[in-house]
């Protein structure tokens, strides 16, 4: 794609649907801070933005399922019905029928009121197309709402990006209404909105490109972890946008600059980053990430307070 046909997909004043991927925080001790993730549920859901639990900055690939349920449990109380929320499927690692764990797992995610979305697992990595959107077929039948997930590699072993037939197959079936992509790589994701406008208009592309988060300004939405960091500055950055205001530019760039340093090399130690912003920022009781989670240096609060004072947060 061109540089001017780039330019010339961008859609002013479009209307952005955000989630964030909630932080799951913990206390001193190890033990999940409960108060502190109620409280970002009610911060993100009164923002604007929909709350996606259980999804990798909550440590999905950590959590027993009796935790994870616990996580279900804890943001249908807080929302109460006033909007929807999206919880991850996690399979990954777990004995039986492939079918029958998402659809398990689904199940009771859709009996908590959220939507179900499907973190992938190596035992498709090697499948074709095909047999890939057969399972996802199977999966959501009977589904009125499910939303798929490609993850990169730099986030999880158990990710994967699919290729244009898979996406291209995935987006014909009727329950799955949307895809989160993080691959981080531009080119692909506008690939998927060019096919997604072709396929199936209605179908939703989530930027999961945290080191690119204008890809909102080509047609995507987005589920980003960043968007935990500060929900409500995504929801004031997004509003500029619908409003054609200039003060969005400076906001993103503010946004991109926390994003470039969080989503740093070792990705996954981001969620670390997002833990010591939040505690930075008075909103957890402590800056430690889940005990398995990799996490950054000590300089890390230092660099932290500077994207959060170029934010206008007041330390
Ligand atoms: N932040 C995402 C991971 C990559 O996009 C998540 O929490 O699932």
């Amino acid at each position: 794609m061109s540089l001017e046909t780039r330019h010339a997909a961008k859609r002013l004043r479009r209307k952005i649907t955000g989630y964030a991927a909630c932080l799951l925080p913990f206390e001193a001790d190890g033990s999940i801070a409960r108060g502190a993730f109620e409280a970002a549920v009610a911060r993100t859901t009164d923002a604007g933005l929909g709350c996606a639990v259980n999804m990798d900055t909550g440590y999905a690939n950590y959590l027993t399922s009796a935790e994870r349920t616990e996580i279900l449990g804890l943001t249908k109380g807080v929302i109460q019905g006033r909007r929807d929320f999206v919880a991850g499927v996690f399979v990954e690692g777990l004995e039986g029928e492939l079918v029958d764990l998402y659809r398990r797992q689904m199940d009771e995610i859709v009996s908590y009121g959220g939507t179900p979305i499907l973190f992938q697992t190596t035992r498709f990595h090697s499948w074709s197309p095909a047999q890939i959107v057969d399972l996802y077929a199977k999966i959501c039948e009977g589904h009125e709402s499910v939303f798929g997930f490609e993850l990169g590699q730099m986030f999880a072993p158990n990710g994967l990006i699919y290729d244009e037939e898979t996406i291209s197959g995935l987006m014909t079936i009727p329950a799955l209404k949307g895809i989160k992509h993080s691959s981080l790589d531009r080119g692909k994701e506008l690939r998927r909105l060019e096919i997604r406008d072709k396929v199936r208009p209605e179908f939703m592309i989530f930027t999961g490109n945290d080191l690119g988060i204008d890809m909102t300004e080509y047609g995507s939405d987005y589920l980003l972890g960043l968007a935990a960091f500060c929900p409500e500055k995504f929801a004031l950055r997004d509003q500029y946008w619908l409003e054609g205001d200039e003060r969005y530019a400076e906001l993103n760039d503010a946004l991109q600059y926390l994003g470039n340093v969080g989503f740093r090399a070792p990705v996954p130690a981001y969620k670390h980053s997002c833990a010591v912003f939040q505690h930075l920022i008075g909103r957890i009781p402590s800056s430690e990430p889940h005990k398995l989670c990799p996490r950054r240096p000590d300089w890390e609060a230092g660099i932290m307070q500077d994207c959060a004072k170029r934010l206008g947060y007041e330390l």
